[in-house]
């Protein structure tokens, strides 16, 4: 076994940076060196996340109290823009140090996507142009020597496992797609938000950022590279009463005269060697419940009604293969550990 790789978590009082935790602590290459909050510093994580009582842990501290210079990788689980102004400042410092970021920040190569997608002015833009985007299966190589890596959204995570294949095959017409995407509470985050209170999500069904998700300009980005050609997407995200777990349906026109049987099989075999992507047989239904707690994707693809259109589902969970996992399987790519060590365990179900 390999020397052991120190890492600090920033946001490790939110739920993206206290799942990583909780994947990172049974991984036995890493070490868990430094842990950082914001209103939580000064806390032991026990006291924040009692399901991490078990574990013997750093007290979680702002991040300027950090002797970054001791850890080889940094996993960012902070807000949009905050993001920017901290890491900046520890590359700054720290330019060997590697960053796994979480967060929205560095996913969008082209910075006046980001103004207008994020409404604000990218705030270090000088380092975009090293990140890679770490949509695992389809940036390994890149991932593998990259100092920044850029995680995608949840959202993104699901539809680009689903859609990029048979974009590239030439099999659906990436102008006419159409996504309608759910997710768990917990995707909004640990911070107090009116829409996000039991009684205000329970119980109920909502739509929301209808038509101006940001995590469209994302989608479009890779959908755009994959197609070769310019693409807007439909995409309408919605909130569901559950803590965890992300469903995508996705409309699709089919080209070349393929079958909804050929797109299945085309993602069956771009699929068919990776440990975290499962595309489903004939019939299979994907859903959030299989895939809780894991990192892994599940895919499912059924003919539509209307002749010439296909349905393809993708489901995952946005903590695991939606953050913190695909976070922890590009840091392996990252130092050249086994891309699955730390996250072979199962979905949690019922
Ligand atoms: N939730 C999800 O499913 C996903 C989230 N993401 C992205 O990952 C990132 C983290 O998300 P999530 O874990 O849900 O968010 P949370 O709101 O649960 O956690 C945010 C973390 O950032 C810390 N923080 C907030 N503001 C500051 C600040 N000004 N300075 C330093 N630290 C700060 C918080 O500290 P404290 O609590 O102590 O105040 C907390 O540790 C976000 O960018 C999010 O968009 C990406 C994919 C999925
Ligand atoms: C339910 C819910 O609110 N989900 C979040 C997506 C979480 C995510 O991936 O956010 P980032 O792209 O900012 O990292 C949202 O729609 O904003």
């Amino acid at each position: 076994m390999g020397e052991s790789i120190r890492i600090g978590v920033l946001g490790a009082s939110g739920y993206t940076g206290a799942d990583m935790v909780r994947l990172a602590a049974r991984h036995p290459r890493i070490e868990i060196a430094a842990l950082t909050a914001n209103t939580h510093a000064g806390k032991q994580m026990a006291e924040v996340f009692p399901h991490l009582g078990v574990l013997d842990l750093p007290t979680l501290q702002n991040w300027e109290e950090v002797d970054w210079g001791t850890v080889d990788a940094i996993v960012c689980g902070l807000p949009h823009g905050t993001t920017q102004d901290i890491t900046k400042q520890i590359l700054a410092a720290h330019p060997r140090t590697r960053i796994i970021d979480m967060s929205a920040d560095f996913r969008l190569r082209n910075t006046s996507v980001y103004a207008s997608a994020y409404g604000q002015d990218h705030r270090a833009p000088e380092i975009q142009p090293e990140a890679v985007y770490g949509l695992s299966e389809h940036y390994r190589a890149e991932i593998a020597g990259a100092r920044l890596v850029a995680c995608p959204g949840c959202y993104p995570t699901a539809v680009l496992t689903a859609l990029l294949p048979i974009v590239a095959a030439g099999i659906v017409d990436a102008t006419d797609l159409i996504i309608d995407a759910k997710s768990g509470v917990s995707g909004a985050g640990r911070g107090l938000k009116q829409n996000t209170l039991f009684c205000e999500a329970g119980e109920g069904l909502s739509p929301y950022s209808i038509g101006t998700h940001r995590h469209a300009p994302e989608i479009e980005q890779e959908i755009t590279r994959a197609a070769g050609e310019a693409v807007t997407v439909n995409f309408t995200p919605h909130l569901v009463p559950m803590s965890r777990g992300e469903l995508v349906t996705c409309y699709v026109k089919l080209t070349n005269g393929a079958s909804p049987a050929d797109v299945r099989e085309a993602l069956r075999r771009r699929y068919a060697e990776e440990p975290f992507v499962h595309v489903l047989p004939e019939g299979g239904v994907p859903a959030t419940q299989a895939v809780r707690g894991s990192n892994h994707v599940m895919v499912g693809v059924f003919p539509d009604r209307i002749p010439g259109r296909a349905i393809v589902i993708g489901a995952l969970d946005n903590l695991v293969k939606g953050s913190a996992g695909q976070a922890l399987q590009n840091l392996n790519l990252a130092f050249g550990i086994e891309e699955t060590e730390g996250l072979m365990q199962l979905a949690l179900f019922p």
